[in-house]
């Protein structure tokens, strides 16, 4: 066994999180309750479960973004929660995130170039001719030419939105990508097209995916494990196939039942929703993961 694999990149043990509420903030709201998983470097973790689960909560106490209650979030051996906000800053050049939203993270008054450039320019990289070096290399890898990186975010497509913002969070050579529902707005043909290059970069570039996603066909075909969240808790972790096709919690049961036309189809069909499954079919998408 390869003994790199075996050591967790990501280790999130007993996070608990809870917001202020009510009158002068009396009350207090449990909104993660001893979550805790693993995250092993060059695989996926699927975070799945509905609207208000926590999921995007534990994503935001992963990058520092908002502080737990208790619990511990160690990557790559360090206690994040121990650490001071210069020292997690510095921590975050490796830990970076891709949002459903792309818009949210390319201002539209920057060209696309000067917007991969500027992760490079705040965490330090003072040689220009560096900078302008990483920054073709990235746009190059997610199928962006040099000559429309000299354009505006407007000028691109959704689809090519979200390559840009995925290039922006590579553009330091992370070793942790925390992807919040990436495709979720984009067609479901751009949708397969966006999976299939997140897919190579993993690939190519080794990268570890903590992956929010609600829609189960792509949870299923892009992640090695799954956590399945309720109510801020995980109800049920593990090997993806094991999740999907041994669900043992009623919970992961009745979301994978609540999939249009899941009494239609036999167990193996139940995790995958049509569409989805096919658009992603047809681009290769089902193919390039086999072998995952
Ligand atoms: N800053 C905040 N103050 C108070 N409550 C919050 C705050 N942020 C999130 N919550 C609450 O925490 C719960 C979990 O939200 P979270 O966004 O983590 O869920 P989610 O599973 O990611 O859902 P979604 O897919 O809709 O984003 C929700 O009930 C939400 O209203």
């Amino acid at each position: 066994m390869n003994i790199e694999n075996a050591t967790p990149l990501l280790r999130v043990e007993k996070l608990n999180k809870s917001y202020a509420k009510g009158i002068g903030n009396r009350h207090r709201t449990q909104i993660l309750r001893d979550v805790s998983f693993e995250l092993r470097r060059g695989q996926t973790l699927g975070l799945v479960g509905e609207s208000g689960s926590g999921k995007s909560t534990t994503a935001a106490c992963v990058m520092g973004l908002t502080d737990a209650d208790s619990g511990l979030i160690e990557f790559d051996g360090v206690n994040l929660t121990t650490l001071s906000k210069p020292e997690m800053r510095r921590m975050r050049r490796r830990i970076q995130m891709v949002f459903q939203d792309p818009n949210g993270s390319l201002d539209p008054r920057f060209t696309v170039a000067d917007l991969v450039e500027e992760p490079l320019i705040v965490h330090g990289v003072k040689d220009p001719a560096e900078r302008s070096r990483r920054v073709s290399e990235v746009l190059d890898r997610v199928g962006i030419s040099v000559k429309q990186a000299e354009r505006y975010p407007f000028a691109f497509s959704g689809g090519q939105r979200q390559r840009i913002a995925i290039a922006r969070a590579l553009v330091l050579n992370p070793d942790l990508v925390v992807l919040d529902e990436p495709v979720s707005a984009l067609d479901v043909s751009i949708q397969a097209q966006v999976l299939n290059l997140l897919s190579e970069l993993q690939d190519e570039l080794g990268l570890t995916y903590l992956f929010i996603v609600h829609d189960l066909a792509v949870a299923r075909l892009m992640s090695h494990h799954i956590a399945v969240m309720n109510a801020g808790e995980i109800v049920e972790a593990g090997p993806s196939a094991d999740v999907f096709e041994n669900t043992t919690h009623p919970y992961t049961r009745a979301l994978l039942d609540a999939v249009p036309g899941a009494h239609r189809r036999s167990a193996q069909q139940r995790t995958a929703q049509q569409g989805t499954t096919a658009a992603l079919a047809a681009a290769g998408m089902a193919d390039a993961l086999e072998g995952k």
